[in-house]
C-alpha cells in the first residue's frame, strides 16, 4: 500500500525582504503545519526558505480571519507587521471581491491592514504598549510606566534601550550612555543580537532595533528579529522604533524608517494613540510541497 503524502499548498511573499510562507487555512482552526514543520519549510537550503510560516485562519470573533505564525524557529510571535501586509494581499488575491479593509484577529488583538490603490497597504497596528511588565521587561521604569532610555550592559558597554511592545516585545536603542550614536553599517548584529534577544531583563526574548538618526523624520534601522536573527525589514520593529524615538523626544510622529530592504512610513497618530505602518507586499512563487 503506497504511503498518504500530505502537500502543503503556499504562495510566498515578501514585505522588503521580510520574507514569509502563506497558507490560506480557513477551512479549518488549526494550523495545517506544525512548529517543527514550519522550521523546516523557513530553511533557505533545505526548504522553501523564509522567515516565518503565516496562516490565514478562521475569523474568532467579529473579524474576516485570524493570523497565526511562525518564526523561522518555529516559536509562535504574536504579531508580524511585515507579514499582515503580506496577508492581506495573499487574502485579497484569493477572494477578489472582499474588502479593502482588513479586520483581522491576531494573538496581540485587532489589527486592520488597508488596501491602497497605489499597491501599498495601510496597517492600523493598534496602540503601542508601554507598561514595562507588559512588554514584558524586567528593566524599571524610567518615564511613569515606561522603559525610557534604560541602562543595559551589553559587550563592555552601556545601551540606552527603550522598550516597546506591538503586541510583540522590542528594545530599541539609539546608541550608548557615553554619548555614542549608532552607526548601522558598523554594526555586528550576528555578534550582537542574540546578547539582546537572550538577555535575562527581557523574559520573552526580544526583538532588538539599532536605529541611526538622519533627521527627526528620517532614521536608518537594522534588526535583530527574536526568532528569526537579521532580517531584511521588521514592520512591528519600525513601529516601535518611531515611538521609542518619540518617547526619547528625538523623532517626529511621523517618520520614515529606511531598512536593508527598503523604507517603511510610520506614524504614530496623537489622535488615537494607535501606530500606523504603510509599506509594500508582494507575491514572489506559488509552490506546495510535501509534509514530513
Ligand atoms: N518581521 C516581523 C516580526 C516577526 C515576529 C518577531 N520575530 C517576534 O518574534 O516578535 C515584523 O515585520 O513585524
Amino acid at each position: 500500500m503506497a504511503a498518504q503524502t500530505n502537500v502543503l499548498d503556499f504562495i510566498k511573499y515578501q514585505g522588503l525582504g521580510n520574507d514569509f510562507i502563506l497558507v490560506d487555512n480557513r477551512h479549518q482552526k488549526e494550523p495545517l503545519v506544525t512548529a517543527e514543520q514550519a522550521k523546516s519549510i523557513c530553511n533557505r537550503n533545505f526548504g522553501v526558505g523564509g522567515d516565518g510560516v503565516i496562516f490565514a485562519l478562521p475569523p474568532e470573533g467579529d473579524v474576516d480571519y485570524t493570523m497565526r505564525i511562525f518564526n523561522s524557529d518555529g516559536s509562535e510571535p504574536e504579531m508580524c507587521g511585515n507579514g499582515i501586509r503580506c496577508l492581506a494581499r495573499f487574502v485579497a488575491e484569493k477572494d477578489s471581491s472582499g474588502p479593502v479593509t482588513h479586520r483581522i484577529h491576531t494573538l496581540a488583538g485587532l489589527i486592520q491592514p488597508t488596501l491602497q490603490e497605489d499597491g501599498q497597504v495601510c496597517v492600523d497596528m493598534g496602540p503601542p504598549i508601554l507598561s514595562g511588565p507588559q512588554i514584558p521587561t524586567s528593566l524599571q521604569p524610567t518615564q511613569g510606566e515606561a522603559v525610557v532610555q534604560a541602562k543595559l550592559a551589553v559587550e563592555g558597554q552601556e545601551w540606552l534601550m527603550t522598550c516597546v511592545s506591538m503586541g510583540n516585545p522590542h528594545a530599541v536603542t539609539f546608541g550608548t550612555a557615553d554619548g555614542k550614536g549608532i552607526k548601522v553599517d558598523n554594526l555586528d548584529l550576528a555578534h550582537i543580537g542574540p546578547r539582546f534577544e537572550h538577555n535575562e531583563v527581557f523574559p520573552a526574548r526580544t526583538n532588538t532595533e539599532f536605529v541611526e538618526v538622519l533627521s527627526p523624520s528620517h532614521v536608518r534601522m537594522h534588526v535583530w528579529e527574536r526568532g528569526a536573527g537579521a532580517t531584511l525589514a521588521c514592520g512591528t520593529g519600525a513601529c516601535a522604533t518611531v515611538v521609542a524615538g518619540v518617547l526619547e523626544g528625538r523623532l517626529d510622529r511621523v517618520c520614515r524608517v529606511d531598512l536593508p530592504g527598503g523604507p517603511l512610513q510610520i506614524e504614530w497618530r496623537e489622535a488615537d494613540n494607535h501606530v500606523y505602518m504603510t509599506g509594500p507586499a508582494l507575491p514572489v512563487f506559488a509552490g506546495s510541497m510535501e509534509l514530513k
